[in-house]
């Protein structure tokens, strides 16, 4: 090797230098921007419906694949939401139309059956007689007592569409379709200047382990409630009444050592549905020393104190938040005034030193 040639060598190496310098200085301003929102909740209270509006609202939405995801989730769905209709009716001795009896039994078997468009096609036809029986309709009524999801309606309208070949979901049936959270996903985007990561963790109780693994580097938690579980019960374990396990959680998360003084945004989520059930049925069911009445105000109130009472910091801003996870528009505004209260907090912290 000549010496012309290493002093070559020696400015490729210069410039290769440079170049890791530029690139960490760049990530460490990065760094410096990232904001890290941790999402937490029971299961079902609505975190990832409330990321995939991010999506939405922050990002290009959902691709092709992501929608074929859903597509197939959404017919997964379904099908759970005709079984799951199928044993309420039984539990509650009613009793289908002589006709759709043979039905019943035919669509369990196809259940089994591999998927194939034949198939599909004979489990739609099913779907669509067994919905319009009288019997499932009123088990639909009767779903708090049990495990049906409240948007199980929505879709089963929906079922000549949603079974057609060319079927492609809308934002409303993305934003409306269940899947559990197992494992943390996470969704990053650049809004106003600063790198925002939110954190989707699964809220059923097997998946809360994994939560510790997270807890680092969080700038404020958003912790999502829904509001209108007062008188349904766990998916996971059908003692336990699942607004109580939420306050439970909510206490426990609260206090937590990670998350001392640690700011948070209470989302209490489900409006839409809590605004109608609370005119049907007393939040005593779930609280007995509540005496407010059937009355919208007077039982946000109450549930709203007892989620403030539960956390012992003097030093943390706790922000309470009424949503529609499912409502893009009263998403972005939730969001929009959670980001500034965290965005101005960083301001006066960076301010101080
Ligand atoms: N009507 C109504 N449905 C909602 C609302 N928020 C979420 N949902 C529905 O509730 C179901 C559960 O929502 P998810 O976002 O999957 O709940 P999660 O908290 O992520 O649940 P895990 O992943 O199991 O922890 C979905 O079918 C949503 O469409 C809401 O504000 N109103
Ligand atoms: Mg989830």
């Amino acid at each position: 090797m000549g010496p012309s040639q290493s002093r070559k060598e020696r400015r490729a190496k210069k410039k290769r230098n440079k170049k890791i310098e530029k690139e960490f200085a760049q990530d460490n301003e990065e760094l410096d921007k990232e904001i890290k929102i941790l999402v937490l909740g029971t299961g079902d209270s609505g975190k990832s419906t409330f990321v995939k509006q991010m999506q939405i609202l922050y990002k290009e939405g959902f691709n092709e694949s992501e929608k074929q995801l859903y597509r197939n989730a959404i017919r997964e769905n379904i099908k759970n939401h005709v079984k799951e209709l199928l044993r309420i009716a039984n539990r509650l001795g009613l009793t289908l139309q002589k006709s759709n009896i043979y039905i019943s039994e035919e669509f369990m078997r196809l259940l089994k059956e591999k998927t194939t468009k034949e198939i599909t096609e004979k489990i739609k036809n099913c779907v669509i007689k067994l919905w319009n029986d009288s019997a499932l309709k009123t088990s639909f009524k009767k779903r708090a007592q049990f495990q049906l999801p409240d948007t199980a309606n929505y879709f089963l309208n929906k079922t000549e569409s949603i079974f057609r070949s060319d079927y492609e979901p809308n934002e409303v049936d993305i934003l409306g379709c269940r899947i559990p959270t197992t494992g943390i996903k996470q969704i990053t985007f650049k809004l106003n200047d600063n790198i925002w990561k939110i954190v989707d963790v699964g809220g059923q109780r097997s998946e809360r382990r994994k939560w510790i693994h997270q807890f680092d580097d969080v700038h404020l938690f958003i912790y999502v409630c829904a509001i209108s579980e007062y008188d349904q019960q766990l998916f996971e374990d059908d003692s336990v009444n699942r607004m109580l396990e939420s306050l439970k959680l909510f206490k426990k998360t609260a206090n937590n050592e990670h998350f001392k003084d640690k700011d948070c945004a209470i989302l209490f989520n489900k409006m839409d549905l809590f605004s109608e059930k609370i005119l049907e049925v007393d939040l005593r069911v779930c609280f007995m020393e509540y005496d407010g009445g059937k009355d919208l105000e007077n039982a946000t109130q109450f549930i709203k104190n007892k989620f403030l009472k539960s956390s012992k910091s003097k030093k943390r801003e706790i922000y309470c938040h009424y949503t529609c996870a499912t409502d893009t528009e009263n998403v972005k505004f939730v969001f929009e005034s959670i980001q500034s209260s965290v965005s101005q907090k960083l301001m006066e912290k960076s301010a101080k030193f």
